[in-house]
């Protein structure tokens, strides 16, 4: 940040600064003859004029030396440099005053590089005894030079602006035949008018600006009240007016200019405007300020008689008196336009959050609800301001919450099983007594989840022992839970962890303030990085948490008059087509007088289930459960409750006993939903398939069986590894030469639904079919059933076992059972650059991208063309076979090739083998049309 560092920035930084990525740097080389070695030279271009350095061993050296060309022909000279330092105090006034003769010289006015010309011109379109009238503040706050020369003469102007306009008063008093100081007490004006032609050439300011500023009320008595104004400056008139108006100032003479000490988000610098305080003791000429007190910690407000704005103070490191705004606007050095941004309450907290150099400050909470807190803490010193822990108790304290209560860990984690067993607990305890756990049992039960491990923990890159810390948040008067958040890092330090846990707490505060506007029928639920949340709404709307006049406005407005537009913020991590899996249990909350007991609330065990699988974005799972869970990530857990009962499978009540319909029917306050995340495949190949291709992959791999199936008049087909029976089906619904059809498969789920559809089917295709058989059987064992049949197909089966049972398979097949045709398909690997292109694999799980090198999580392989071609040819060669190459999804010819390779093996010759009879295959279904009979 300029201004305030003791540091002096390089010429290159303060090229930066100044011409951000308008100023542009060229290196060029230069060979020289004589040297071996390269030489290089810098152009530096800048909006207005370009310099071109000499020539250096080093391209930095180059660089540095058209910086430096550069702020001479900008007659800027950095701060702190060597000569600084050189400089004696009389020199230095002596400069002050050459360079104030300066500042009001015809030369200076016309010229286009320096923000104070701006100002200065400005000055001029005002009418009246303020014509011409430059403030002191602003030649002190805008002339490097000056600046560089008062911190000569006094290093603590850093620290007190007033102390540099004493010093630029001072000074221009030795320019008494020159400069007038103005009757207003703290401005400069040239004492001959300036040529008409040039005050002619004076264009005004274009456009009215409109422009969002903070402001900071000093209150008498207490914390000041920050505030949001804008700024309307309109044409013509000079912004700092505009300011002093604001503040209940005649103009801007009367006004002190901090330095700048933080950026907008789009990098504008602030400062903070107040007024020149009012001095206590009866000198009340501007020398009088730069007296500073004998001793420097003697507390400045018994100097003024405004009172000190620690706020304003805090946020800039400079001593602010009375009333403050704080703005991003000013003349630039890039043009003689006002530059000018909005400083929003949350831009204005984040700079006082630590993210500028002093922004040490004093955390309230509106402070905590609007400022973006910093993801982790590293170290006490990295940490500007109350540290984390500190920030949190205050919050609590304002919040009427109890004091945050803490628990360290340093043993290992509990393994998945014993979670689920919790769960079970839980379960159990709560069937046993249902009708009287208390909120603090209840959450008692969830100790168990502080501290469990996920699967993928492994996976993160984080300490695996250490302190690991987690924090739980009661309201004061009832007691309840309000968050209990745990973090699952371990620290080296328990400090660290203690501090960790409490950033987060906060974080997520933060965000929930955020997101007040967000729909109250929803579920809410907040997870951020690797976690577990819990938060219950309704607890928080009973234990009034928290006072603020807009969470309440939201929480209780049921009516729906909310702005539609405003969207809860949902960051679904999870893609639709994903399989998940879950554990999960929902309970009633029972209002108080429905029991009439102890003014508990009370909750009932409603279900629950240890494990389920469902695929996300079907509509097959219950929408509250969906969505929480496609925000976590996988060991995650997370609670929330639903004001309304969800309908649908979760709460589908053929099993609900009378107890649980009464208190369903009588429900008021919600439901609680715990959920915790044990998994997360995917997305289904059949989704992706279906996504991106039209028809979808699988379809099309079936039709280019079909079809060569037609044309090759066979009887008999077996298809290896048949699943839910997809080809089987369309051989039901087309004729063929067919006769008999036989599928295999090892998943006895797959078989019964393959059963299931061939059942459903059967007689309504126009198939010439005689049997049609299902087969509970590994495909790498040879059954002599299927010996010699006409057709075998396998698709996109192999990618589903290991690489060496996908040879074996190959060998036993074209050996063994050697069919006259074979179909073999399987993904291209080389495809998957552009499906992977699709959302539906830019999952934000750590966990899930993991394993989405491949098209599908259940996959062991994928081979590129080259590996298919190189088994299917090697294979083919050695069990004489002839074997062709083509595929589905995409084109063959163009890179990188069909979606979905296959290869078609021709038998030769054929020699029966010896009738060896062996059959590990098992019948699970059948059917022959000669009895019309079936049998499962
Ligand atoms: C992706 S599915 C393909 C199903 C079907 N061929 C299709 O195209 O729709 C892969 C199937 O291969 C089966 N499978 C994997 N290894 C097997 C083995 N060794 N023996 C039999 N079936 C197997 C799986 O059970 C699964 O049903
Ligand atoms: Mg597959």
């Amino acid at each position: 940040m300029a201004g305030g560092e003791k540091q002096a920035l390089s010429p290159k930084e303060i090229i930066h600064h100044k011409f951000g990525v308008k100023a542009s740097y060229r290196i060029e080389q230069v060979h020289v003859s004589s040297q071996s070695s390269c030489l290089y030279r810098c152009h530096l271009q800048l909006p207005e004029f370009s310099v071109v350095s000499n020539v250096f061993k080093s391209k930095q050296d180059a660089e540095l030396s058209a910086a430096e060309l550069a702020l001479e022909k900008l007659g800027i000279h950095p701060q702190g440099d060597d000569d600084d330092d050189d400089i004696t105090v009389e020199q230095a006034w002596d400069d002050i005053v050459e360079r104030i003769k300066y500042i009001f010289s015809d030369e200076f006015l016309s010229s286009d590089h320096h923000p104070l010309g701006s100002h200065l011109r400005a000055t001029l379109l005002r009418d009246g005894e303020r014509h011409g009238s430059l403030s002191v503040s602003v030649i002190a706050a805008f002339d490097a030079k000056i600046n560089s020369r008062c911190k000569v003469i006094n290093p603590s102007v850093d620290k007190d602006p007033i102390l540099a306009m004493s010093y630029v008063m001072r000074a221009a008093a030795k320019l008494s035949d020159y400069i007038v100081a103005s009757p207003h007490l703290a401005s400069l004006r040239r004492k001959n008018p300036y040529p008409p032609a040039v005050i002619e050439a004076l264009a005004t300011h274009g456009e009215s600006i409109k422009v969002e500023a903070v402001y900071i009320q000093c209150a008498t008595s207490g914390e000041e009240v920050v505030d949001l104004i804008t700024l309307d400056i309109s044409s013509g008139r000079y912004y700092l007016d505009i300011i002093a108006d604001k503040l209940g100032l005649k103009d801007s003479s009367q006004l002190i200019i901090s330095r700048t000490f933080g950026k907008t988000p789009s990098g504008y610098e602030c400062r903070v405007y107040s007024a020149i305080p009012k001095l206590n003791p009866s000198d009340k000429s501007l020398k009088a300020y730069g007296k500073r007190p004998v001793d420097d910690e003697e507390d400045q407000s018994s100097r003024f008689k405004n009172p000190w704005n620690a706020k304003a103070s805090s946020a800039c490191g400079q001593d602010i008196h009375g009333d403050a705004i704080v703005a991003a606007l000013g003349y630039s050095w890039r043009s003689n336009d006002l530059e000018h941004d909005d400083v929003s309450l949350k831009s204005f907290y984040r700079i006082c959050c630590g993210m500028s150099p002093n922004g040490i400050y004093k955390f309230s909470r509106q402070a905590l609800i609007a400022a973006t807190l910093p993801f982790s803490f590293t170290t006490k010193s990295s940490w500007r301001g109350p540290l984390p822990r500190e920030m949190l108790s205050i919050f609590c304290r304002q919040q009427q919450l109890a004091e945050p209560v803490f628990t360290i860990s340093t043993s290992p984690v509990k393994p998945l099983s014993e979670t689920l067993r919790s769960l079970k607990k839980l379960k159990d305890s709560e069937s046993n007594d249902g009708n009287n756990q208390c909120v603090n049992e209840y959450a008692g039960s969830y100790d168990s989840f502080n501290h469990y491990n996920s699967k993928d923990e492994e996976e993160l890159p984080v300490l695996e022992s250490g302190y690991r810390c987690g924090v739980k948040i009661l309201s004061k008067s009832l007691q309840d839970l309000v968050l209990d958040c745990s973090p699952r890092n371990f620290y080296e330090k328990e400090s660290h962890a203690i501090q960790n846990a409490a950033l987060k707490a906060l974080t997520w505060f933060g965000s929930l303030f955020d997101d007040l506007d967000a729909d109250p029928e929803q579920p809410r639920c907040y997870m951020k990085g690797h976690m577990n949340w819990m938060f219950t709404r309704n607890i928080m709307i009973k234990g009034k948490f928290p006072s603020s006049k807009r969470y309440e406005e939201a929480a209780y407005d049921e009516s729906k008059t909310m702005d539609m537009d405003r969207k809860p913020k949902r960051v679904q991590t999870i893609p639709n087509g994903s399989l998940v899996s879950i554990s999960y249990s929902v309970s009633v909350e029972v209002e108080a007088d429905f029991w009439g007991r102890s003014g508990k609330c009370l909750r009932e065990l409603i279900e629950s289930n240890e494990e389920i699988e469902f695929e996300v974005g079907v509509g097959s799972m219950n929408p509250h459960l969906e969505s929480v869970v496609t925000q976590m990530s996988v060991g995650q857990y997370a609670c929330f409750v639903t004001n309304m009962p969800a309908e649908g499978l979760v709460l589908a009540d053929a099993n609900d006993t009378a107890r649980t319909r009464s208190l369903l029917s009588k429900l008021a306050a919600g439901l609680e939903y715990s959920v915790h995340l044990l998994g997360v495949k995917g997305p289904t190949e059949k989704r992706v398939e279906s996504v991106f291709f039209k028809p979808p992959l699988w379809k099309q791999r079936v039709g280019y069986a079909v079809k060569l199936i037609k044309e090759s008049s066979a009887s008999t087909l077996v298809d290896f590894g048949c699943g839910s029976g997809s080809l089987l089906e369309s051989l039901l619904e087309v004729p063929t030469s067919l006769q008999t059809i036989v599928g295999v498969d090892i998943s006895q789920k797959a078989l019964d639904r393959a059963a299931k559809m061939l059942d459903s089917k059967l007689n309504k295709g126009a198939c010439n079919l005689k049997t049609i058989r299902l087969y509970d059987g590994s495909i790498l064992e040879f059954d002599s059933r299927l010996h010699g049949i006409d057709i075998a197909t396998c698709l996109e089966v192999i990618e589903h076992m290991e690489e060496d049972e996908a040879f074996q398979f190959g060998k036993t097949v074209l050996t063994l059972f050697r069919p006259k045709l074979l179909i073999v398909s399987t993904p291209n690997y080389e495809y998957n650059k552009i499906l992977h292109k699709s959302s539906l694999y830019h999952s934000k799980d750590r966990s899930m991208s993991q394993r989405s090198k491949f098209r599908s999580h259940d996959h062991k392989f994928e081979w590129t063309r080259a590996q298919f071609s190189h088994w299917a040819s090697k294979l083919a060669k050695s069990h004489n076979y002839n074997v062709e190459f083509s595929g589905v999804g995409g084109s063959g010819d163009v890179d990188p090739g069909f979606a979905s390779q296959i290869a078609i093996f021709k038998r030769k010759s054929f020699t029966q083998v010896k009738k060896v009879s062996m059959q590990p295959y098992k019948v699970i279904w059948e059917w022959t049309r000669a009895q019309g009979d079936k049998k499962n």
